[in-house]
Order: C-alpha cells, then sequence, then structure tokens
C-alpha cells in the first residue's frame, strides 16, 4: 500500500485540524472549551514555577520573610498544587471529549458508508483497508489531533515563558537550550510519519488476522474447521499476519529508540554545557543563588516541554495522517452516478428493457453478460435459468443498481435506472437474495427489517410469516416472536432473563427470508433468486403455490434450478455466453428441444430414476 502514502501538505494538515476542531466542538462543545482553557493554564504553570522559585530562593538569600516573600511561598505552593491536580483532571475531561467525539466520528463515518450506492466498494481491498483505519482513527484520531494540539500550543507556551526567564540569565545558553530541542522536534515529526505509514501498511495484514479470527471463533466456520481440522492451520496464517504487523511495529520503534536516545543524550550534553557556563559566570558573582535555581528549573523544563511538545506534534501528525482516511472515505467521491435532480420512480407500467448490456465486475475481470437483450414485461413472471455461472445473479443484481452496466443501459418504463434515485429504485423492489442474511436479531425483526416502518407491526408480521408458513413455528418458539434467532448473543426475555436465542434450520431460515420479501408486498417487482434451494420437497411445492399468489399481478423475476419450479412462469429465459440463448414457455421451449428441454428431461429423468 506504499504507493497511497499519504503527504503532509500544509494545507491538508491545516484542513485536517479544522475539521477535528468542527469535530471536537460539534461533538462537545462546553467541555472542549473547558480542555482548552484548562491546558493554556497548565501551560503558564511551570514558567509561574521557575519565577516563584527564583523570587523565594532570591528572598531567602536576602534573608526577607515579608508578606511580600510570604505570598511568593504560598503561589509557589498554590502552583505546586495546581500542578498535580491538571493532570486528572484534564486527563479526566480530555476523556470525556474523546468519547463524545468519537460517537459522533463513528456515526459520519457510517453516514457516509450508507450512501455509497453500489456494491464494487465493498469488494475492493483499498476501500476496506481505507475504512478499517478510519473507523480506528475516527474513533481516536480527532481526539488526539486536538489532544495533542493542545498539547504542542501548551509545551510552546511553557517553552516561550522558560526561555524568557532564561533569557535574564543568559540570552547564549537560552538560545542554546531552545536550539538543542529542535532535531529532537525534527526527529520526532518524522517518526510520527513513520508510524502513521507503519500503520498504513499493515492495515491489510491485520484485515487478514481479523477474517482468520473469525474463521477461528465463529459458529459458521466452527463445523468446517472441526472436520477438516483446520484449527492449526488458521491460528498458523493468523500468527502470521500478526507478525508481520508485529515486525513492521517492530522495526519503527527501534528506529524511534535510537533516534530519542541519541536525541536524549545531546540535550543531556547542552543542558550540562550550559551548566557549567552558568555556574562559571556565577563564581564571577554576575548572577544570584535564585538565579541559578530559577536557571536549572528553567533549562529542565525548557527540554521536558521541548521534548513534550516533539511527542505530542508526533502523535498529531500520526493521528492527521490517519484522519486523513476517515476525511478520504467522507469526501469520497460516489460510486455510482446519480444525476443532482433524479426522476421520480414511477410504478412500473410497461417493463423493464435490458438493451444490450455489457457487464464485467471490473477492468480485470472476465465478462459476464455479452450484450444481453432482454425486456421483463410488467405485470408478469420471468424465469431466467442457465448453468451455474451464466450471470444469473448478476443480472438481479444490475436491476437493483447494484452496479451499472459496463455498457449498455437498463430501462424502467423507458427511463435509465442511472437518471432514478437509487433508493426510490429499491423502495419498489422486493427480493430474496441467493445469498440472504441471517439477522442476530429477534424472530419479528428479522422479517420486520423487511419493511421497517413495519418493524414493531406485530400483525402484518405474523401475516408474511403465515405466507411464507413459518408462523406457527415462529409462535411456539421458548420467547415466540421474541426469540433471538441465531445463539451469538443472549436476548432477555419479558422478565428480564437472559435466554439464549434458537438456530432455525436452513429451510426454516429460507423461510423467514421469504417472510421478509413479503413483508414488502405491493411493491413493483419482486425477485427471487433462488428462493426455494433450501427446502424440502413437500415445503418447495408449499412455498410456491404462495409464491405465485404473491406474484398475481406483479412484475417477477424468479430464478431456479429446479426447472419444475419455474415452468409456470409466463416466460422462461436462458441464458448463455451471456446472453439470452433461448425464450419461451415451459411448452414452447420443450418443443424447440434446446438447452432447457435438455435441462428439464435430465432432472425428469432424475426424479424418475429416484421413484424407481
Ligand atoms: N462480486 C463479484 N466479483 C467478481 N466476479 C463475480 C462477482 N459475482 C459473480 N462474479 C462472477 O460472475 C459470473 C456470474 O456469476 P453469477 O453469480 O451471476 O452466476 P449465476 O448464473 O447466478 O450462477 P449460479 O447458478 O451458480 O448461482 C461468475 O463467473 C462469477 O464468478
Amino acid at each position: 500500500m506504499s504507493e497511497q502514502r499519504l503527504g503532509l501538505a500544509p494545507a491538508r494538515i491545516a484542513a485536517h485540524v479544522r475539521a477535528a476542531v468542527g469535530l471536537a466542538v460539534g461533538a462537545a462543545p462546553g467541555r472542549t472549551a473547558v480542555l482548552t482553557a484548562g491546558t493554556l493554564l497548565t501551560a503558564a504553570l511551570p514558567v509561574a514555577a521557575a519565577l516563584l522559585t527564583r523570587a523565594v530562593v532570591d528572598g531567602l538569600a536576602r534573608g526577607a520573610t515579608g508578606t511580600g516573600w510570604t505570598a511568593a511561598v504560598g503561589a509557589l505552593a498554590g502552583v505546586g498544587l495546581l500542578l498535580g491536580l491538571a493532570p486528572a483532571v484534564l486527563a479526566y475531561v480530555r476523556a470525556d471529549v474523546e468519547r463524545a467525539v468519537a460517537l459522533l466520528a463513528k456515526d459520519r463515518l457510517f453516514r457516509a458508508v450508507d450512501l455509497v450506492v453500489g456494491v464494487a466498494r465493498f469488494e475492493d481491498p483499498e476501500y476496506l483497508d481505507r475504512l478499517m483505519l478510519a473507523d480506528e482513527s475516527g474513533g481516536r484520531g480527532p481526539g488526539q489531533v486536538i489532544d495533542s494540539a493542545f498539547g504542542v500550543f501548551a509545551a510552546v507556551l511553557t517553552v516561550g515563558g522558560l526561555v524568557a526567564s532564561l533569557w535574564t540569565v543568559s540570552p547564549a545558553v537560552a538560545v542554546a537550550v531552545l536550539l538543542s530541542g529542535l532535531p529532537v522536534l525534527a526527529a520526532e515529526l518524522i517518526l510520527g510519519r513513520e508510524r502513521a505509514w507503519t500503520e498504513w501498511d499493515i492495515s491489510p495484514a491485520k484485515r487478514r488476522e481479523l477474517f482468520y479470527r473469525d474463521m477461528l471463533a465463529t459458529e459458521q466456520a466452527a463445523k468446517e474447521v472441526r472436520l477438516f481440522r483446520l484449527g492449526g492451520f488458521l491460528r498458523e496464517r493468523m500468527l502470521r499476519e500478526r507478525r508481520t504487523a508485529q515486525a513492521a511495529e517492530h522495526t519503527t520503534d527501534r528506529r524511534a529508540m535510537l533516534v530519542q536516545a541519541g536525541l536524549a543524550a545531546a540535550a543531556a550534553v547542552v543542558a550540562g554545557a550550559a551548566l557549567l557556563v552558568v555556574t562559571a559566570q556565577s563564581r564571577g558573582g554576575r548572577h544570584s543563588v535564585g538565579d541559578i535555581a530559577m536557571f536549572l528549573a528553567a533549562v529542565l523544563g525548557v527540554q521536558t516541554a521541548l521534548a513534550t511538545a516533539a511527542t505530542q506534534a508526533a502523535k498529531a501528525i500520526q493521528a492527521l495522517l490517519l484522519f486523513d482516511s476517515y476525511r478520504a472515505v467522507l469526501a469520497d467521491p460516489p460510486d455510482l452516478t446519480v444525476p443532482p435532480v433524479c426522476l421520480p420512480v414511477p410504478p412500473l407500467r410497461t417493463g423493464i428493457e435490458l438493451r444490450d448490456v455489457w457487464f464485467r465486475y471490473g477492468p480485470g475481470h472476465p465478462w459476464v453478460l455479452r450484450g444481453l437483450n432482454l425486456t421483463i414485461p410488467a405485470g408478469r413472471a420471468t424465469a431466467l435459468v442457465g448453468r451455474n455461472g451464466c450471470g444469473k445473479s448478476t443480472l438481479v443484481k444490475l436491476l437493483c443498481r447494484f452496479y451499472d452496466p459496463t455498457r449498455g443501459a437498463i430501462l424502467w418504463d423507458g427511463v435509465d435506472l442511472r437518471e432514478l434515485d437509487p433508493a426510490d429504485l429499491r423502495a419498489r423492489i422486493s427480493a430474496v437474495f441467493q445469498d440472504y442474511i441471517n439477522y442476530e436479531l429477534s424472530a419479528a425483526e428479522n422479517i420486520g427489517v423487511g419493511d421497517l416502518p413495519a418493524l414493531d407491526d406485530r400483525p402484518r408480521i405474523h401475516a408474511a410469516a403465515d405466507r411464507a408458513g413459518i408462523h406457527e413455528l415462529l409462535a411456539a418458539l421458548p420467547n415466540g416472536y421474541d426469540t433471538m434467532l441465531g445463539r451469538r448473543f443472549n436476548a432477555p426475555d419479558a422478565k428480564g432473563v437472559d435466554t439464549t436465542g434458537v438456530n432455525p434450520s436452513g429451510g426454516q431460515r429460507q423461510r423467514i427470508a421469504i417472510a421478509r420479501a413479503f413483508l414488502r408486498d405491493a411493491r413493483d417487482l419482486v425477485i427471487l433468486d433462488e428462493p426455494s434451494a433450501g427446502l424440502d420437497a413437500a415445503a418447495e411445492h408449499e412455498v410456491h403455490a404462495r409464491l405465485r399468489a404473491q406474484r398475481q399481478g406483479l412484475t417477477s423475476v424468479l430464478i431456479s434450478h429446479r426447472l419444475n419450479a419455474i415452468r409456470e412462469a409466463d416466460e422462461i429465459v436462458v441464458l448463455a455466453s451471456g446472453a439470452v440463448s433461448e425464450r419461451g414457455d415451459h411448452e414452447s421451449l420443450l418443443a424447440t428441444g434446446g438447452e432447457y428441454a435438455t435441462l428439464f428431461a435430465l432432472q425428469a429423468s432424475g426424479y424418475q430414476t429416484a421413484k424407481a
């Protein structure tokens, strides 16, 4: 990923800082103000301590014990108290601001993700890497940027104050001590950038590690992992990714340690030399004891503050570079073009036309559809059949505008899908996809997510479940429709007692997915991509009877490898080599004696052999 490395143009940094401050102010304005004031106050404390130390020590040397001196002692004690209290209080406020910022950042990030129109972006490893970094840095990044910016600001104030105090003792020493801190600052900035690059570089390894981890510890994979004895293999792969990430981190840490140790030694030499110079001068009576005491406190303070400024600046740079991923995801251009003003999506009247549609999943991918021409007439059932991989599901994904055709067009009553609002278009479609989702939610929610406004509408949910032939089973679950489907999480029952969920069978899950689609009734287009593959023969018959009733008057696209299930479709379309190879109703296709007739005869003979 190194070619993707992020730059550090000042204008970009300024924009990121503004965005981070905007996030903090938006998330927690009052607490951000408290944090700002507190940080500035804390920055002034070391300077006050150094000046007060001089006053107290000089007073002592003069034998002064009056109210002025006592006040200075009291003030020094007060500053000491504040210096002790401030870190704890500021840490508390800072953590609070960071939590608020993390929440707002996550909200904004996943709103942006939700605005992605198609699905290709979720198949793009670069985007997924960036999203992972954005999620991580969006949470801690803005807080860290602000925190570090404050840290740098506070340290610069401290350094300024202390250097001014040093100047009164020895301008040359003040300049030398200040200059000795500059290499530290430069080195830390470079190290901060390297750390960000390292995080960027290891993000693919981290994502792969997460994948192996999921394989090792999720129910879906547990069966195959055990049967194939994959535990050791997957664990080794997971650790390999971890080792790769750790090796990169180790290299960066070692470089940081060497640079920091070298610079710390140089700073100590400068401090020692300065001390020699000033003590030599004080022998000549040029400096008071208080000057020396303040000088010692100031040299130490300047070096500590410079080191802090450098560390904070490095953290800020690191956070800014990672924050870049966050802002990049937020600013991503649309994946599919949507016109600024979309045409409304009217109810389907004549039909959907695929006109010379060519499609492949990317420039390096083979063509899936090659000049496909097809009309899906309104109010009729169209079945798509064809061998594995011939493009049936791809066609369905294009109808939902999850991708755009690479060439050609898809027209909804004559209007190109690209002219329509994708959300409006999808609101007119009901679908059971081949790879439907099993939500780790309650039974009612598993159906209700098909039409969110109906999430709490139990009569409608029950009716949809009934039509999918699953109502009785769901009603009889331990907590009825409130039973959790899936066993990953506990779910409290009506009395608040934690209960584990249930695991429906494959066919039952399929009926639940069908119920979800039924809940979206009154849609213009119903897509059923292999809706009955997991059902037994009796269930298949029953569900298809219900599907036919559901489809009546609606436009439907039905995909199935069980040709018996789609023989009653108004039109059967056979896809081969990315185009339509045959079309007609069941009888006419059988009469033609082509691919469909061959496949149908094969399946029928299979049933007859099984019967015999
Ligand atoms: N997201 C994707 N990225 C890249 N290639 C894909 C993607 N989805 C499908 N393909 C490829 O596109 C081709 C068509 O796949 P598609 O799923 O449309 O076939 P299908 O006719 O539905 O097959 P099946 O009968 O097995 O379900 C296949 O070669 C497949 O490998």
